[in-house]
């Protein structure tokens, strides 16, 4: 591993090149920072040198500060590591400095890499450069003048959007802005910047110092009524997280004291945030979504993936015209295949609804979208077959019709094609029973809609071959998905251990818990709705489907509630027709239809559960914990049968499958947080009083009473068993 560096060349010009190294993103690691320090330093004192540009290797400029360094913090709980750049070197060495300094901007430019770039004193960049502040999605705030600078180069609204959305600009953006000087070729960056930089020394070109600038801040009244609204709007969409009214205190704070106290307010309030838990959560689940590709005996015996080129996808319903939208955005040829020409035309407008309404979200662009429809064939045979790299069935969940798929497939495809499923229930080993490529059997298992939803599950058997999931896992990342490997079970990672979620819903509701409470605390705690909306919106055939196959695989855990019967006996599906738990109008939020509460009733004196028939005093928080508990009980049966590689997978699962708020760093980090002893101890006291559905499992157990984290490797607990 190449150690982080920095160099500096002094050209004839009177130029110094500082280069930073620290592949692959160019993090600023602590070494990188002193050498920073060392290089401007040795520069400030040479006569040869009259004025300096900072550059990237490798065509990045940088990432960011090294997110390790956060991780050691989380750590050991202190943040004396962190170093103090802020003033000592961004001020005082830099944008203080007696010659001029100039940023070169190649690829990407990130946090405290933008961050360096801003006290530069003029900004060069290529073209397609990423510029972005995207800090607060690690529960911190910019702390090297960030929060300062930006809205004194581009104006407060546009900074304050970039920091509060951590979405990056462009380079062409940024020069609209006023953050970027000039754009040019990239061939012709390092000769501009030189240029730029000897002419802002030669006082051709301004010399800027934005810190202290004031122009583009508006009237006061102005800034406090943007900051207001921000603030606003944060308390919507950023519910439980610090860091985004942080941001607009230290904002203020520079734009109302001046820039010099924002820095110092910004460097006090970035390292207690960092400290928090929802730094913790967020720096965890940053690292985890970059594990789930490191699988071993798959992606550490040398193998390579194989491309893929050409997919078909079978069936062109929701599921599969979600997959084969994936597919095509990705620049990866589809052939859909249906039984019938209405069907497949069908399938056909789905895919082109879904990338027009990328376009119409703006999330496309036009051009972009007409070349993605060209990859698209739909087909009524498997005449074109042949050369295919990879087949995935996205039927309707039954078997026999799926085993003789599996079996045609078989006979028309190459012999290295990957024989991949969607399904979200049905064994993968009955599925390809009738097939003897039993090593090139696969789950693909996306979640809807295909197109938009990031994880994808790669269900392995015992047969499955590491080539075949390596493939899977780099074509998932080429499509832009976050790939987690996961055995073989019913529901798999994700369906499975979320099962016990609305079934302890339905069990409160009928021990006498209003239905509309448990969704509000549920969504306080960060979810972004609750289970009873949840199923409102996914309709009450999938939960009648869905409660019927667990009950079946898991009998000693399943609390029948006849609750969503009668719903649908009363004439309710949810969403889909209008009548749920919840009133549904256009353009207005869901309401609480308080004639469901009859039906609730009945349900109650069905299942008769309420001690002494009075519905339970139960107090906010144990809700949530009722709630929440038994899905970490089975996310530790989940880890006990090795269903996944590691726990920080079930993180990333429960956080891109099931909207798991990921400031809490995903379902297992979350219970570690709370501590395994007391989530043992309280499913223990309720299996008491209400029975087996509450009962810990032996993994939850043995971790309680040995005092190991839920998340520690299973060679720390019982001896290793083979995995699924
Ligand atoms: C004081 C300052 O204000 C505070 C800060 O600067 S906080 C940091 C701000 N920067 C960020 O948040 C950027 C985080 N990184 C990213 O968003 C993405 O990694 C990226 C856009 C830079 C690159 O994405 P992509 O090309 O898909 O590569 P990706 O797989 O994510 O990262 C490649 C490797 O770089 C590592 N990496 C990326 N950014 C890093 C960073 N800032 N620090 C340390 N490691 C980093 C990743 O962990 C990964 O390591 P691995 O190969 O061992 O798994």
């Amino acid at each position: 591993m190449k150690q982080p560096r920095v160099t500096m060349e002094v050209g004839n010009d009177g130029v110094a090149i500082i280069t930073i190294s620290n592949p692959p993103v160019n993090a600023l690691a602590l070494a990188i920072f002193d050498g920073i320090e060392e290089k401007l330093t040795e520069a400030m004192r040479r006569d040869d040198v009259r004025a300096i540009v900072f550059i990237g290797s490798g065509g990045k400029f940088s990432g960011g500060f090294d997110i390790n360094v956060f991780a050691r913090v989380h750590q050991t709980g202190s943040n004396s590591v962190l170093p103090d750049v802020s003033v000592d070197l961004f001020v005082n060495v830099l944008e203080d400095a007696k010659k001029p300094v100039v940023a070169a901007i190649e690829g990407l430019a990130l946090g405290g890499g933008l961050e360096l770039a801003l006290a530069c004193h003029a900004r060069i960049a290529s073209p397609k450069a990423q510029l972005g502040l995207p800090e607060l999605t690690l529960g911190v705030i910019p702390g090297s003048g960030g929060t300062q600078r930006l809205p004194r180069l581009i104006g407060l609204p546009k900074a304050i959007d970039m920091m509060l959305s951590s979405k990056s600009i462009t380079s062409e953006e940024g020069k609209k802005l006023g953050l970027v000087d000039a754009v040019v070729p990239s061939e012709e960056l390092l000769n501009v910047s030189r240029q730029w930089a000897l002419d802002i020394a030669g006082r051709r070109k301004p010399w800027i110092r934005c810190l202290h600038s004031t122009d583009k801040l508006g009237s006061l009244s102005e800034v406090h009524d943007i900051i207001q609204r921000a603030r606003q709007q944060a308390k919507q969409t950023a519910k439980n997280m610090p860091q985004h009214q942080a941001c607009l205190d230290v904002v203020e704070e520079g734009i109302i004291r001046g820039g010099y106290s924002g820095v110092l307010k910004e460097s006090k309030v970035f390292k207690e945030l960092v400290l928090t838990d929802t730094s913790k959560g967020l720096v965890h689940a940053f690292f985890s979504q970059r594990t789930t590709t490191k699988v071993p005996n798959v992606t550490d015996i040398g193998l390579k993936p194989r491309p893929i080129k050409k997919v078909a996808v079978i069936g062109g319903g929701l599921m599969g015209s979600g997959i084969a939208t994936a597919f095509i955005l990705s620049d990866i040829f589809v052939l859909l295949k249906e039984i019938n020409s209405e069907y497949l035309l069908k399938g056909i407008k789905a895919i082109e609804a879904n990338v027009r309404g990328l376009v119409s979200r703006k999330k496309l662009a036009h051009d972009k979208a007409e070349k993605a429809l060209l990859m698209l064939k739909g087909v009524l045979n498997y005449s074109e077959f042949k050369d295919v790299d990879m087949v995935i069935e996205a039927v309707i969940e039954n078997i026999s019709l799926k085993q003789k798929i599996f079996a045609d497939i078989e006979k028309e495809c190459p012999p290295h094609c990957i024989l991949a499923t969607n399904t979200s229930t049905i064994d993968l080993n009955i599925i390809g029973e009738k097939t003897k490529a039993q090593d090139r059997i696969v789950g693909a298992h996306f979640f809807s809609p295909a197109h938009i939803m990031p994880l994808l599950e790669i269900v392995r058997t015992e047969k499955t071959s590491p080539q075949v999931t390596l493939d899977l896992l780099t074509v998932g990342k080429a499509i832009k998905k976050v790939p987690v490997v996961v055995g073989n079970c019913t529901g798999f990672a994700v369906n499975r251990t979320f099962f016990p979620y609305s079934q302890s819903a339905q069990l409160l509701v009928n021990l006498g818990v209003d239905v509309f409470r448990i969704d509000q605390l549920i969504s306080d705690f960060g979810l972004p709705m609750g289970p009873f909306q949840l199923q409102d919106l996914a309709g009450y055939g999938v939960a009648v489907a869905t409660t019927k196959e667990f009950s079946s695989s898991f009998p000693d855990r399943t609390f029948a509630s006849p609750l969503v019967e009668l719903l649908i006996k009363n004439g309710r599906n949810g969403k889909n027709n209008g009548k749920g738990y919840y009133i549904y109008e256009k353009g207005s939020k869901p309401k609480p239809d308080p004639t469901v509460l009859p039906i609730i009733e009945e349900s109650r004196r069905f299942t008769n559960i309420m001690p002494g028939g009075k519905p339970i005093s139960i107090t906010d928080e144990e809700i949530v914990e009722m709630v929440l508990f038994p899905v970490v009980n089975e996310a530790c049966r989940v880890l006990d049968d090795r269903v996944v590689v590691r726990a920080s997978d079930l993180d990333v699962a429960s956080i891109l499958g099931m909207s798991f708020p990921s400031y809490r760093g995903g379902i297992v980090f979350w219970a570690d947080t709370i501590g395994a002893n007391r989530v043992y101890k309280s499913l223990q006291k309720w299996s008491e009083v209400y029975g087996s559905f509450f009962k810990p499992s032996k993994y939850l157990e043995e971790r309680a009473t040995r005092g190991i984290s839920l998340s520690a490797p299973a060679s720390i607990s019982s001896g290793a068993r083979p995995r699924l």
